[in-house]
């Protein structure tokens, strides 16, 4: 239809119905708005901490309990999310450090769980997201945590041995994969990504790549980049990565498992508040005699506390000796749990709580 067109009187009547509620959806959050810059002030006196998950997971759960359709309840997620970021720009600018560099999966998950009213730090491995944590350069950190395929992220378990950073919050998120290029694909000679995309994308690979040169690259954002120069490459990754080097997403959703998720951690240099459905990690190490495992992991059972994971790594320091990692439901606050976790130092050389944090509900 051209602009000289004359529109529809019913969609004109339509379109003015949302002109009007958008004039009031405006000045209802700009109210918000107003009530958020009181809260940073009280914030700023008290030194409380400007990202609250136990707040931001009652405003979500509110916001879905309102909610009577037909707006998903996905799309009014989002929308708060974004209110929320609106938040920290108002209340104090956040700087929320990632493992780098721009276009990774752990920037995705940052980039979906703060918005756009945050700032973002790639940082160039997952020590360093710690450090940059604790030193108090980065407001937050973002890390891979476990994946539902490949399992636990090994630097990221190591890190906690070094770091007094805490876990602050959990994200979900569903790892899709993409074929992003700058050229068609007929032009494609080489396919650059992580050898862990690789192995999630087998099945379009042996199909549709049979004939192309897989290369490996250090990331899935420098694959992208270099795809973004190369001509003939073509590189595995988010679409973040793809918009971010101005790439066209060839072929969508490459992966082989749909369902394929990675859990990331939120980290803080302050513990997160008790919201009744929480979670607690432990890092601990059992002395050395059997069945000192089981005595640890008897203390949760009897006490009717669910575990949702352990993962074990070397403690490089004695040969054949581990640290272990549990997440256990519930509050590090609460009576329960409090005393599972001072029984089980009774079985434990060492025992560390990483941190209580809200269970998360939804898969960004
Ligand atoms: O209630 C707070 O503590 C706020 O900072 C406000 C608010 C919101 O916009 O609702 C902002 C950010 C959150 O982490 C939680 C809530």
């Amino acid at each position: 239809m051209s602009a000289s067109e004359p529109t529809d009187p019913a969609l004109e009547a339509l379109r003015k119905q949302i002109d009007a509620i958008d004039e009031q959806l405006v000045g209802l959050l700009n109210r918000r708005a107003d009530v958020v810059v009181e809260v940073g002030k009280l914030k700023q006196k008290s030194g409380g901490p400007i990202y609250a998950p136990d707040r931001e997971k009652l405003v979500l759960d509110k916001v879905r309990k309102l909610n009577h359709g037909p707006l998903p309840d996905r799309c009014l997620e989002a929308i708060y999310r974004e209110v929320m970021s609106g938040s920290f720009a108002l209340e104090k600018p956040l700087r929320i450090g990632y493992l780098g560099p721009a276009g990774t999966f752990s920037h995705a998950a940052a980039v979906r769980k703060f918005g756009s009213g945050v700032e973002y730090v790639p940082l160039s491995d997952i020590p360093s997201v710690f450090e940059e944590v604790v030193r108090g350069h980065c407001d937050y950190g973002m890390v891979p945590v476990e994946n539902s395929l490949h399992g636990g992220v090994v630097d990221t378990l190591d890190a906690f041995l070094a770091s007094s950073a805490k876990i602050y919050a959990e994200v979900k998120v569903t790892i899709h994969h993409n074929l992003l290029a700058a050229s068609p694909w007929e032009s494609i000679k080489t396919v650059l990504s992580k050898p862990e995309v690789f192995s999630q994308c087998r099945n379009w690979l042996a199909s549709t790549a049979r004939d192309r040169d897989v290369q490996p690259a250090a990331s899935t954002s420098k694959a992208a980049e270099i795809a973004a120069t190369t001509p003939g490459v073509a590189a595995i990754g988010s679409t973040l990565a793809g918009q971010l080097h101005g790439l066209r997403v060839l072929f969508e959703n490459i992966e082989d498992d749909p369902d394929n998720q990675t859990r990331f951690f939120v980290l803080s240099r302050e513990g997160a508040r008790k919201t009744g459905d929480d979670k607690t990690a432990i890092m601990f190490t059992t002395a050395h005699k059997p069945g000192a495992l089981a005595e640890v992991l008897d203390v949760f059972k009897e006490r009717g506390i669910n575990l949702t994971d352990i993962e074990k790594r070397p403690s490089k320091k004695v040969n054949w000796e581990y640290y272990f990692f549990i997440d256990a439901e519930g509050h590090a606050d609460e009576p329960r749990m409090k005393q599972a976790i001072e029984e089980s130092r009774q079985h434990c050389l060492q025992l560390t709580v990483l941190g209580s944090y809200p269970r998360a509900t939804e898969v960004l």
